[in-house]
């Protein structure tokens, strides 16, 4: 399905407008653009919201910052052709069409990661600590863009445009949809979109079905007997206990899910112990399950449970497990999204590939539980991956998205 007749441009594109209006930390300055009544946001245009949003990540449910810059986004625009309502850190915005018969909608998530960026951006995020590794900012910069455009150009059909909280943990999604504010405005039809780093910039990427896994967190706190380092016999050495946790878990993925199948348990983090010569009272591990269906997930959970009662016995230690937050797997409609990818192929820009499953999880997940639609990869290539400190996704892949989605909501209403 790849169409070599491409054109993208480079990712080295300024940081100005070409008004010539400079960054301004946080504050939305994209407004010089929209004002100038252009009908879809320029790519410069483009790049410096996407550059704005990026210096300000923020945790999921903390996206103050945030939620402040998109409303005065809207608050440059022409008044009446669209309603806005604020749901705790999100915001959702109806945009009116000419004589509308159905609601369809786009959702981007917001928030950020923990991460410690290292990209050396000159606009590389202001909050110590914080990054967006997940690409949130460009999934608002489309949303925004997306907008922007019909706002100015009303479609036939009402439009959706939801900005969600705390995609990243401990999702939005299912609060959201279940809010009064979220079901007043229920959409018919749903869309969204991930960056995909591993892509060619722009390439777009997706299949009928399941898209991305089901996944739930997992905590396991172990509490044994501390005691002086020289002494083991005379305590229960906690940092033991959960090393030897860690390799059975992984027994889990290749001694009882179906070869056939596929799961992931990752333990990205361990703490334990206060100092090099005590032993450790209490460990903890913290990870994340992924399945590729909500049967395996409940399997691969009871062998958890398992392994951890046989590591009390074996340790004479106590244990609990949090299973934190769960995502439901990301299912397309398999009409939609052929329709989709058939629309997106006949777009002289556009390069589709049909995507395999992915291991990644998204709380977007929920909303296609209840609506019909799809999610799709955005192809942005950067040598670093999701959840990188380096990511670096070319920007040129902004334009791709607005004008593909664009013309998708146009060809739907
Ligand atoms: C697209 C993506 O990277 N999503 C996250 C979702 C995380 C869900 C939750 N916090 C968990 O770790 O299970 C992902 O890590 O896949």
């Amino acid at each position: 399905m790849r169409k070599q007749n491409q054109k993208l441009r480079s990712s080295k594109s300024s940081a100005s407008c070409k008004c010539g209006a400079a960054m301004r930390g946080w504050l939305p300055s994209a407004h010089c653009c929209i004002r100038r009544g252009e009908k879809m946001l320029s790519f410069d245009s483009l790049t410096m919201i996407r550059r704005e949003l990026h210096q300000i990540p923020e945790a999921g449910f903390k996206e103050f910052k945030t939620q402040q810059y998109i409303l005065r986004f809207f608050a440059q625009l022409p008044a009446g052709r669209f309603e806005l309502k604020s749901w705790r850190t999100g915001v959702l915005v109806k945009i009116k069409g000419t004589a509308p018969s159905k609601t369809l909608a786009y959702r981007a998530d917001m928030d950020g990661l923990p991460i410690t960026e290292e990209t050396g951006y000159p606009f590389q995020s202001v909050h110590e600590g914080m990054m967006h590794a997940c690409g949130h900012d460009f999934h608002m910069t489309i949303a925004l863009g997306i907008a922007e455009h019909f706002i100015r150009e009303p479609m036939k059909d009402d439009l959706l445009i939801i900005f969600q909280p705390a995609e990243e943990g401990p999702g939005g999604a299912r609060p959201m949809l279940e809010s009064k504010e979220f079901q007043e405005w229920k959409p018919d039809l749903i869309t969204a979109l991930h960056i995909a780093p591993e892509l060619p910039s722009g390439t777009i990427g997706t299949k009928p079905g399941l898209l991305f896994a089901n996944t739930s967190e997992l905590f396991i706190d172990v509490t044994g007997k501390g005691g002086h380092a020289a002494y083991p016999h005379t305590a229960n050495d906690m940092v033991v206990a959960a090393s030897q946790l860690v390799g059975q878990l992984q027994t889990i993925i290749s001694r009882n899910v179906d070869p056939l199948d596929s799961a992931v348990i990752t333990i990205g983090k361990i703490t334990g112990g206060n100092v090099q010569n005590i032993i450790a009272e209490k460990a903890r591990l913290e990870g994340t399950i992924r399945t590729l269906s909500p049967e395996a997930m409940e399997k691969v959970k009871a062998r958890i449970e398992a392994l951890v009662k046989g590591l009390e016995t074996a340790f004479d230690c106590s244990a609990a497990i949090d299973y934190g937050s769960m995502y439901h797997q990301v299912f397309n409609e398999k009409a939609l999204t052929d329709e989709f990818m058939a629309f997106a192929e006949s777009l002289p820009f556009a390069v589709v590939e049909r995507s395999r499953e992915a291991m990644t999880g998204e709380d977007f997940g929920y909303f296609l539980e209840e609506i019909p639609g799809f999610m799709f990869w955005l192809g942005t290539g950067s040598p670093y991956g999701l959840h990188h400190s380096k990511l670096q996704p070319d920007e040129s892949a902004l334009e791709t998205a607005l004008r593909t989605m664009i013309q998708y909501f146009a060809f739907k209403s």
